[in-house]
């Protein structure tokens, strides 16, 4: 996904937006990589408004109301009487700057991604790179070849977000559209909630398979 800015972000409005949020999370929820309330997805329903997930709600009984519209830039909420939104809203407002292609972010726990990570961090890398599967197209990569950052999970949340967009800033050759946390999870996106999860499906696909050859 590339980071050309010569055209108004991608959205993803329309009052099915929340819904649409509810459904996705729940699909997650099932396959076991939103546990105990954790992960948080975001659609940009407007150039200025992200729709994120609030925080601190079980993902596997998500509604639209459990959802929050915030400012694109500030992150703050739109209205004061509604939910707190997700903790990790600044990551999700981090990739959507740098991204103006991405209307979707999801981020969740999954298992295969969160060990690979954490494995590669324990190991003193910053990077995972996966070569050669045939799923590394599903990332839009048909080098069969993909770099992806291994960020720290620092307990202040801005500063996970800051070290995201260093990562952007750099070679564009390994622009997203995935990131890694250690010890703590992955984060996708994409032009819209499907793509965003499909993007997370080969992520934890790829981490599964790596870590099935003991790469
Ligand atoms: C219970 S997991 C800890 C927080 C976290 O990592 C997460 O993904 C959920 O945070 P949110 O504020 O979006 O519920
Ligand atoms: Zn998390």
């Amino acid at each position: 996904m590339s980071a050309t800015f010569e055209t108004a972000p991608a959205t993803h409005p329309g009052p099915q937006a929340a819904a649409e949020l509810a459904d996705a999370s729940r699909r997650l929820y099932r396959r076991g990589w939103l546990e105990g309330t954790s992960g948080n997805l975001s659609v940009r329903t407007s150039p200025d408004r992200i729709l994120i997930t609030a925080s601190g709600r079980d993902k596997g009984e998500l509604t639209p109301a459990d959802t929050v519209a915030v400012d694109a830039a500030s992150g703050l909420p739109v209205r004061d009487d509604g939910p707190r939104p997700s903790a990790e809203t600044s990551i999700h407002l981090a990739v959507y700057r740098r991204f103006p292609r991405c209307a979707a972010v999801v981020h969740a726990h999954s298992p295969y991604a969160t060990a690979l990570a954490s494995r590669e961090a324990g190991r003193g890398r910053s990077t995972v790179r996966f070569d050669d599967f045939e799923l590394i197209k599903g990332l839009g990569r048909t080098d069969g070849r993909l770099v992806v950052p291994v960020l720290t999970n620092w307990p202040e949340v801005p500063r996970i977000a800051a070290d995201a967009e260093d990562w952007f800033a750099g070679d564009p050759r390994h622009a997203g559209p995935v990131l890694l946390i250690a010890y703590h999870g992955a984060t996708a996106w994409g032009t819209d909630l499907r793509q965003a999860r499909n993007h997370l499906e080969c992520l934890e696909e790829l981490s599964r398979l790596t870590l099935l050859l003991d790469r």
